[in-house]
């Protein structure tokens, strides 16, 4: 048996462990006599480095991952600043936008509404119904912010499950992307000869649940250990179908739980650095939320336990969330709202509709201005400068996704706020150079929680993905950065440490699971924190030779 030392993610503890098993090797003659791993791995970044489009990398890392999954993923792993924005967000966005025309060979699974009734058979078509463990579904209906896409969501479920194995070591093998086509409202699209799915438009909500009941109970009869994660569904749907469903399978809905959760986490850091400057407590801060769609409403929710957490009632903690719509600030006077909405609608305001966001902000006086409403550019600088005004160091979040439709940028944002700024997007700002210091943009992208969390639901075999399981991701990923990350002022830890980072999660989440009484693998809860962690890390896997060093959590 071959052994190898310490992978990167072992905490730094001395530990013998089961090498990765190299893919087989062609017979001889069947490579040229010159080729070798090391070599080849700097001949597969140097063609990817070649291309100067990011949507031809994308198309390239499609491919290497196809024909070679273990060289993908120690590329993806030693390169993980560089390769996230382009197998994930922002250019995901735009494979997305492009699917029909740049599509080459089927990834995943399509289920159409046209497989009613006989959805069971098309899930036995999926050739590795025995190691299925996580799934990401999209109906496609809200990609990032980039609307009704259809069928052409599937690259979203694609990008997700590539970050589950790069970031929490989830096998390939046990993965499902999925894209439900229940049509599409795109017009561009329906018109679109290439367009790859059904040429009709969305069904009727009735029709959609009948659909999503079978779907769902199908799937927890084919697949009985997979945990579902629901991922950019229209904002309705969203909340609908994770009430629905949530107590009765494991299933988590990424754009609500997840965004949630990172964006509280990034806050708790955040909140610390401001009150600091400010001398004022915790239990004060005020939050605006700019966008009032299942991920601002989802992360409202979430955050509401920023507050508990400090102490205050669950009524107390509403009273410092304030939601802005497309009509300016949601308040219960202003007429009948959209049921999601009626959680965060005020009650201490009586006046005439606040549209301006400048009026808002001279309103509400918040500390913090999150933005998930996909308005590019809605942080004018006016608007900065107000935030700046008001706190010594404001905690400004753009959040919405792809890059282009983030509310504002990392620089505008440092500008104008005298370099003062807290700041957490979405999608990735470079660093900048400030008054002579460098300064970071945190990415408030839940791509830092869902990996560590589905990795926990699966590990203890969760029944059901509770609120508590979620709030301890959130708390799991505030907790993980190191001194160094602090003494720089990062709200978010370095991304490269993001199997650290997921296997810390994962144990937190057990924790959580086994608390709330979900967790299936009991066994699990006999074990001490270390040997916890050290099960989590020998249940990851590694691409062939993959291994990088990259920090330990030694401190935590
Ligand atoms: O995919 C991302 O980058 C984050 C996300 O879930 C969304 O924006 O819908
Ligand atoms: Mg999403």
């Amino acid at each position: 048996m071959t052994i190898v030392l310490t992978p990167f993610w072992c905490n730094g503890v001395q530990k013998l462990k089961k090498a990765p098993q190299p893919p087989p090797k062609p017979a001889h003659g069947l490579t040229p006599p010159a080729l070798d791993d090391t070599i080849h791995y700097e001949r597969c970044l140097a063609q990817l480095r070649s291309k100067d489009k990011n949507i031809e990398k994308y198309i390239y890392l499609s491919a290497l991952k196809e024909q070679d999954p273990h060289m993908f993923y120690k590329v993806a792993l030693l390169h993980m600043p560089e390769i996230t924005p382009l197998i994930y967000t922002p250019t995901v966005g735009d494979a997305c936008l492009q699917y029909s025309h740049i599509y080459r060979r089927p990834e995943g699974l399509f289920i159409s509404i046209n497989d009613k009734g006989k959805i069971r058979n098309v899930l036995k078509n999926w050739p590795r119904i025995d190691e299925a463990r996580i799934s990401v579904v999209t109906d496609g209906s809200r990609i990032l912010g980039l609307g009704d896409l259809g069928v052409n969501g599937m690259p979203i479920s694609i990008g997700k499950l590539s970050l589950y194995i790069a970031g929490a070591g989830i096998r390939p093998e046990s993965t499902i992307p999925i894209c439900l086509d229940l049509g599409t409202n795109n017009e561009k699209f329906l018109a679109d000869p290439l367009y790859l799915g059904l040429r009709q438009r969305r069904v009727s909500d009735e029709a959609m649940t009948a659909f999503m009941d079978e779907f769902m109970h199908e799937m927890s009869i084919a697949f009985p250990k997979l945990l579902i994660q629901f991922e950019d569904f229209s904002t309705d749907h969203a909340f609908l179908y994770l009430e629905r469903y949530r107590n009765k399978y494991p299933v988590f809905n990424d754009d609500i739980q997840g965004t949630g959760a990172v964006v509280l986490s990034g806050f708790l850091n955040a909140a610390k650095l401001s009150s600091a400057a400010s001398g004022r407590p915790l239990s004060s801060h005020r939050i605006l939320f700019f966008g009032a769609g299942s991920a601002g409403v989802g992360v409202g929710l979430q955050l509401m336990s920023f507050f508990t957490l400090q102490g205050l009632s669950k009524e107390e903690a509403r009273e410092h969330i304030y939601l802005v719509d497309s009509q300016g600030l949601v308040y219960n006077d202003r007429g009948p709202l959209a049921e999601h909405k009626k959680v965060f609608a005020r009650n201490d305001y009586h006046g005439p509709p606040i549209t301006n966001l400048l009026d808002i902000i001279a309103h509400v006086k918040p500390t913090a201005l999150l933005g998930l409403s996909t308005t590019k550019d809605a942080f004018t600088a006016d608007v900065l400068q107000a935030m700046g005004a008001l706190n010594p160091r404001p905690i400004i979040f753009p959040l919405s996704n792809p890059v282009r439709l983030s509310e504002c940028n990392f620089e505008d944002a440092v500008e104008n706020t005298a370099g003062q700024v807290l700041f957490a997007s979405g999608s990735p700002f470079p660093e900048m150079q400030f008054n002579g210091k460098t300064l970071y943009p945190g990415q408030g992208n839940n791509m830092y929680i869902f990996p560590g969390l589905g990795l926990g639901a699966i590990l203890a075999r969760a029944t059901s993905v509770t609120d508590s399981m979620v709030e301890a991701s959130s708390l799991g990923l505030a907790e993980s950065l190191t001194p160094e990350e602090r003494g720089l002022g990062l709200i978010y830890p370095h991304i490269e440490r993001i199997r650290e980072i997921s296997a810390f999660i994962a144990k937190e989440v057990i924790r959580a699971a086994q608390k709330a009484n979900v967790d299936h693998h009991t066994e699990l809860r006999s074990m001490n924190d270390k040997d916890l962690t050290e099960f989590i890390n020998s249940k990851m896997w590694n691409p062939y030779n993959g291994f990088a060093k990259v920090g330990n959590m030694s401190h935590l």
